[in-house]
C-alpha cells in the first residue's frame, strides 16, 4: 500500500522549493497519472488526471529519464493527441522509484524561451538534481510505508488485546502505566485518563514489585473495592525481557464471575434441555414437563433418584429452560468435599477470616451463583451444622460470610438433589426437618433406569454413535438379543452404568454391530447364572460388592486418576465411591 497521495503535502513543498530555486515549474504525478503536486500553470491541476499519451506516461511505464527540448519535433510528441496545440516550449522528466516500483514522476517544464533555454543549457545537471529529487521522494515512500506498517501492526494488537476475555495492562520497572486493553478499562470502572499513572496506586491490591512478591509468574486472588464497586478475580504477572534486561510486566486479570460464565457457556452440558435428555417413555415424558413447570417458578426444586439416573442432567436442563440461563449455574456436591471445607466451599469468607485464610477472601459458590441457579448435589450427605446454615441463607436470602461484618443479600434459585430417603432421615433425625421443606416445594422424582426399559433401546443407539465417534469404531448398531439382555439387566447404576457398559463395548467390538460376546459379564445373564450355579458359597451382596471394590481398586491402584476409574467401572459416581468405602472401612491411598 503506498500512493503519493499520502505525501501529498511533503512533496508539495519539494515542488515550490525547486521552482523557486530554478524559476522553472514543477509538476509530480502518481501511478494513476493523477497530478498530485505542482507549481505556476499546474497549482489549478493538482488533482486531476495527466492524458493518456504522454513523456509523463512514457517515464512511468518504462521507467525511463526523458528530455524534450523542442516538442514540435520530438519523436516523444509526435503520437501525443495535442500536437500543435502544445504549450510547453521544454520538459526533462524522472521517473520516481522505490524498491523496484514505480510510484510517480517528477517533471520540469519550460512556458517559456528563456526557461526552456535554461533546460537546453544545463540538461545533464538537471536531471542529475531531478533524480536526487525523486530519490528524496521516495525515502519518504519509504518512511510513510513503515509507518503505515507500524500502524497497522499497532492496530492489529489493539484489536487482539480488545477482543479477549481478560483485562490486560503493560506497566514499566515502577507500575506506569503504558499499554491497556478496553476489558482493563471496563472490568475495573477506570477512566480513559490512566496512561502513566501508576498501577500501584490505582489497584492497591498489586504490591510495588519487589525481588519476592514479582519473582515467579504466578496467580494471586484479589478482592476490588471502590465507592461501593465490587470485583473479585485472578491475577498473573508475566515479566517484559529484553537483551537480559527487565524491562516491565505485564499483568492479567481474570474477573471469577466471568470466568464462571464463559466455563458454562463452552460446557457440553450447558446446552442441555430437556428436549436432548433421551428417552420418549411415559414416566420420563412426566418428569420432563414436570420439569418444564419447575423451570419456570424461582422455588426450589428437590430431585430425587437413585445415582446415576441424570439428577445433576435434569438440573441444568431446569437452569437452562429458566429466565436465569444467562446467568451461571454452579454444581456443588456435598459428599464429595469435606464437612470443614464444604463452609467456606458454599458461603466463603473475608480476608483474614481465620489462620490460614486466603488474602483477598474467598469468594463462595452462592455468590459466584448469584442471579443464576446453585445445584446442591448429595444433600443428604450435608452436615446437620451446615444444614442450619444453608436454612438460614433460605429463608434471609441474606449470605453471611465466614469474618464479615454485614450480611450480603443473593439472588440464587437453589435445585437440590440426593438419592437418599430424606423423609425417614427426617425420621431419624439426621435430616432437619425444616430445611427438608423448605428443599422440597418442588419434588421431582426421577425414575430408575428399571423403571423406563423401554427407553433403554433409544439410549443404547445414541451412545453407541457417541463412544464410536469418541473411540474412533466404526461400530454402528448392537444385536437385537443384545439388547433383551439389557432390557432384562437390573441396572443398579442406571444411565451411568448403561454408558460404561457400551463405552466397554464399544471398544471390545471388533465388528459394526456389537455382540453378545463383547458385553461385560455381568450384564450376560448366561454367564453370570454359570457362575452362581457352579459356585456353592453364597455370599451376601454386600460381600460381593465390597469384593468387587477391592478388585477396581486394585485394577486402578497405579493410575494418576485412580478413584474416577475406579468409580466409572463399577458405574458409580465418585461420591457414592467415597461413601462405600467408608462404610466397608476400606482404606485407600
Ligand atoms: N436421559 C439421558 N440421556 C443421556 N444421558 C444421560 C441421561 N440421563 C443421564 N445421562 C448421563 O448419565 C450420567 C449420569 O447422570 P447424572 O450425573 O446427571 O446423574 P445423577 O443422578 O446426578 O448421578 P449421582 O446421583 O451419582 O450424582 C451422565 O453422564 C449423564 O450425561
Amino acid at each position: 500500500m503506498s500512493n503519493l497521495q499520502y505525501i501529498k503535502e511533503d512533496i508539495q513543498n519539494i515542488a515550490e522549493a525547486i521552482e523557486a530555486v530554478l524559476g522553472v515549474d514543477v509538476t509530480i504525478i502518481n501511478q494513476d497519472l493523477v497530478r498530485v503536486a505542482g507549481t505556476g500553470t499546474y497549482l489549478d491541476k493538482i488533482g486531476k488526471k495527466v492524458n493518456g499519451y504522454s513523456a509523463f506516461n512514457k517515464s512511468l511505464t518504462e521507467r525511463i529519464e526523458i528530455i524534450i527540448d523542442d516538442p514540435s519535433c520530438d519523436e516523444i510528441c509526435k503520437e501525443c493527441y495535442n500536437k500543435g496545440n502544445c504549450k510547453e516550449f521544454a520538459e526533462v522528466c524522472c521517473p520516481i522509484i522505490s524498491d523496484n516500483e514505480a510510484y510517480g514522476v517528477i517533471g520540469l517544464i519550460a512556458f517559456t524561451d528563456e526557461q526552456a533555454n535554461l533546460i537546453k543549457d544545463n540538461k545533464d545537471s538537471l536531471m542529475n538534481f531531478l533524480r536526487k529529487m525523486a530519490d528524496l521522494i521516495s525515502s519518504k515512500i519509504k518512511a510513510q510505508i513503515k509507518s503505515y506498517e507500524v500502524e497497522l501492526e499497532k492496530k492489529k494488537l489493539e484489536t487482539l488485546l480488545d477482543s479477549i476475555d481478560k483485562a490486560i495492562v503493560s506497566i514499566d520497572v515502577n507500575g506506569k502505566i503504558d499499554k491497556y486493553n478496553s476489558k482493563f478499562k471496563e472490568i475495573f470502572n477506570l477512566d480513559n485518563n490512566i496512561k502513566s499513572k501508576n498501577i500501584f496506586n490505582i489497584l492497591k491490591f498489586i504490591n510495588t514489585p519487589t525481588v519476592d512478591n514479582f519473582k515467579n509468574n504466578k496467580s494471586c486472588s484479589f478482592h476490588y473495592k471502590i465507592d461501593g464497586y465490587e470485583l473479585k478475580g485472578i491475577y498473573n504477572i508475566s515479566k517484559i525481557i529484553l537483551n537480559n534486561e527487565l524491562k516491565g510486566y505485564v499483568i492479567d486479570f481474570i474477573d471469577k464471575k466471568d470466568a464462571i460464565k464463559n466455563y458454562n457457556k463452552i460446557n457440553k452440558d450447558y446446552k442441555i434441555t430437556l428436549d436432548n435428555i433421551i428417552g420418549n417413555s411415559e414416566v420420563i415424558n412426566n418428569t420432563k414437563k414436570e420439569a418444564l413447570m419447575a423451570s419456570k417458578s424461582t422455588s426450589t426444586v428437590l430431585i430425587t433418584g437413585e445415582s446415576g439416573t441424570g439428577k445433576e442432567l435434569f438440573a441444568r436442563a431446569i437452569h437452562n429452560h429458566s429466565p436465569r440461563c444467562d446467568y451461571p449455574f454452579v454444581a456443588v456436591n456435598c459428599a464429595a468435599i469435606p464437612d470443614n471445607l464444604l463452609e467456606s466451599e458454599l458461603f466463603g469468607y473475608e480476608e483474614g477470616a481465620f489462620t490460614g485464610a486466603k488474602k483477598g477472601g474467598k469468594l463462595g459458590k452462592f455468590e459466584l451463583a448469584h442471579k443464576g441457579t446453585i445445584f446442591l448435589d448429595e444433600i443428604g450427605d450435608m452436615s446437620l451444622h451446615l444444614q442450619a446454615k444453608l436454612l438460614r441463607v433460605l429463608q434471609e436470602k441474606e449470605l453471611n460470610k465466614i469474618g464479615a461484618n454485614s450480611n450480603k443479600l443473593i439472588d440464587v434459585r437453589v435445585i437440590a438433589a440426593t438419592n437418599k430417603n430424606l423423609e425417614s432421615m427426617v425420621k431419624k433425625g439426621t435430616f432437619r426437618e425444616d430445611l427438608y421443606y423448605r428443599l422440597n416445594v418442588i419434588p421431582i422424582k426421577l425414575p430408575s433406569l428399571k423403571e423406563r426399559i423401554g427407553d433403554i433401546p433409544l439410549l443404547i443407539d445414541f451412545m453407541i454413535l457417541e463412544y464410536a465417534r469418541k473411540l474412533n469404531k466404526d461400530v454402528i448398531g448392537i444385536d437385537s438379543d443384545v439388547i433383551e439382555l439389557m432390557e432384562h439387566y437390573s441396572w443398579p447404576g442406571n444411565i451411568r452404568e448403561l454408558q460404561n457398559v457400551i463405552e466397554y463395548s464399544v471398544n471390545m467390538s471388533s465388528t459394526p454391530k456389537i455382540t453378545r460376546n463383547v458385553i461385560p459379564n455381568r450384564v450376560n445373564n448366561i454367564e453370570s447364572e454359570e457362575i452362581v450355579i457352579n459356585d456353592d458359597n453364597i455370599r451376601t451382596l454386600e460381600e460381593l460388592e465390597k469384593r468387587e471394590i477391592l478388585k477396581a481398586l486394585n485394577k486402578y491402584k497405579n493410575y494418576k486418576k485412580d478413584k474416577e476409574l475406579v468409580a466409572k467401572s463399577l458405574g458409580i459416581s465418585r461420591a457414592t465411591l467415597y461413601r462405600k468405602l467408608e462404610k466397608y472401612n476400606i482404606i485407600s491411598k
